[in-house]
């Protein structure tokens, strides 16, 4: 079975390097000459070359006549590219995080035009992947065989894939804990210490657990890789581009509009969420308005501490 990987940012070149290391593979983006010639990606993965088996393409029909295509376009930009190519006939996975701010839809949904579509996620750095340093993802399909053959395809030597049927549970584990790890760069950005992110981030998981559970998501699978696992990862480590956009907001810096921050518009996306399906998240609404610009981090505190005490 022939692999395309979409979308050459961090993520989609460190997937493609792991799967080049073991056979061929595609990986198609925008502007992608200069990788082309460079055998590397400078500008998201400096210094870690290309396989020989890697083809840098910029055909796109020619990555799309792939058997498996691996989604690693960022979450906003998933239904444009869908809308205007055919994947009927395709299996598809999608690889990105986050939840359509236009829809409320998440990766499975609007690639459901694709003949399978399946989800690829969980804790890992692009960097980490591409380094070859040993990583575990959750890789969900409601259909047992294609979860099979994707698990079998997909894993490397330090890449291992763990199946999962639940597709809504792996993919609202990799969106949420996005905003909650927002919220814990905001805390350590602001100097508020370990307590209270300890403290935001089991509160958080609490939050990710409700929504989860209202869209009929398995308790056990946001117990797994794709949701305590990343939400560890991402709210602990300063390589998060979550974490790190909250550590500039907390401390009143500017952040780069144009880094890949998918936990932001998801935050935007959950307030519809909670409203439509009345779910109390504190902790998520206030990481909108904080990434708004409607509070800052004393008032985002203000408001989530001065809350009615409640049974745990
Ligand atoms: N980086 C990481 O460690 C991980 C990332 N992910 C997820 O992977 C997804 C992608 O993130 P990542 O690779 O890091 O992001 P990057 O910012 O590194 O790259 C995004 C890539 O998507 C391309 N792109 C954006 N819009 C379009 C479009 N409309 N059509 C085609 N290509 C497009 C960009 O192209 P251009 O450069 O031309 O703008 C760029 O190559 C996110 O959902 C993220 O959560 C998951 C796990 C780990
Ligand atoms: O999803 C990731 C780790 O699993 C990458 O996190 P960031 O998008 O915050 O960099």
């Amino acid at each position: 079975m022939s692999v395309a990987v979409i979308g050459a940012g961090a993520f989609g070149t460190a997937l493609a390097i792991t799967l080049g290391r073991q056979g061929p593979v595609t990986l198609w983006g925008r502007d992608v000459a200069g990788m082309q010639a460079e055998r590397q990606n400078p500008r998201r993965l400096p210094d870690v070359h290309f396989p020989d088996d890697l083809t840098v393409s910029t055909q796109l029909e020619t990555a799309l006549a792939a058997d498996i295509l691996l989604m690693a376009v960022p979450m906003q930009a998933l239904a444009g590219f869908v809308s205007s190519h055919d994947l009927s006939g395709k299996t598809v996975v999608a690889c990105c995080k986050g939840i359509d701010l236009n829809t409320g839809f998440g990766p499975a949904k609007i690639l459901e035009t694709a003949q399978h579509a399946a989800v690829l996620t969980g804790p890992s750095f692009a960097a980490d992947i591409a380094r070859g340093l040993p990583t575990a993802l959750t890789l969900a399909c409601s259909q047992d065989a294609v979860a099979r053959d994707l698990q079998a395809q997909l894993s490397t030597p330090t890449l291992r894939l763990y199946r999962s049927a639940d597709v809504i549970g792996a993919e609202l584990g990799g969106a949420l804990k996005n905003v909650i790890a927002i919220g814990c760069g905001a805390v350590m950005g602001a100097g508020l210490g370990h307590s209270a992110r300890a403290a935001l981030m089991t509160r958080g998981f609490a939050e990710m657990q409700r929504v989860a559970g209202a869209y009929g998501a398995q308790a056990d699978t946001l117990m797994g890789l794709s949701g305590l696992g990343d939400l560890t990862l991402t709210c602990t480590s300063d390589q998060s581009r979550n974490y790190q956009l909250g550590l500039a907001l907390g401390a009143g810096r500017a952040f780069d509009a144009s880094v890949t921050v998918e936990g932001a518009a998801t935050a935007q996306a959950l307030r519809r969420v909670a409203a439509d399906r009345k779910l109390d998240l504190p902790i998520c609404g206030t990481v909108a308005d904080l990434v708004d610009g409607h509070v800052d981090i004393k008032g985002a505190m203000d408001l989530l501490l001065g809350r009615p005490l409640k049974e745990e």
